[in-house]
């Protein structure tokens, strides 16, 4: 198996080193967009602010990865700040959209037909 950091360039100036950054960028960014929107889903699925953070699956999450960057010729540790602190922003946006799906109209669960 052809590792991740194997597939490194070398670089000889900074040129390099930002193009090679840009064309990662460019796999990156559609991915994190389409993770965001499961955040969406899970926000409707969810559809309660104290379920949203979730511990459990949080650290599922960093049991699963960190062998994985491992596997891939990375350091386990930059991993897992990354993940810890990508979930973060995920979490946060998961509380924002569930309250957006709220404004438009998603009832509270368990209150499906009751007057406001
Ligand atoms: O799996 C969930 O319950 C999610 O809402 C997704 C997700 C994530 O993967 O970023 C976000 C919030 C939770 O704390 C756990 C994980």
């Amino acid at each position: 198996m052809m590792r991740a950091i194997d597939k490194v360039n070398h670089c000889q100036n900074m040129q390099q080193v930002r193009d090679g950054v840009n064309a990662l960028d460019d796999i990156l960014v559609p991915l994190l967009v389409e993770r965001s929107g499961y955040m969406t889903q899970a926000a409707r699925v969810k559809n309660d602010e104290n379920l949203v953070r979730d511990e459990a699956r949080i650290q599922a999450i960093i049991d699963r990865v960190r062998p994985m960057a491992q596997a891939q010729g990375g350091n386990p540790d930059l991993i897992e700040r990354i993940y810890r602190a990508m979930m973060e922003c995920y979490i946060d946006y998961e509380h924002q959209e569930l309250a957006r799906l709220r404004a438009e109209g998603l009832q509270p669960q368990g209150r499906e037909g009751e007057q406001a």
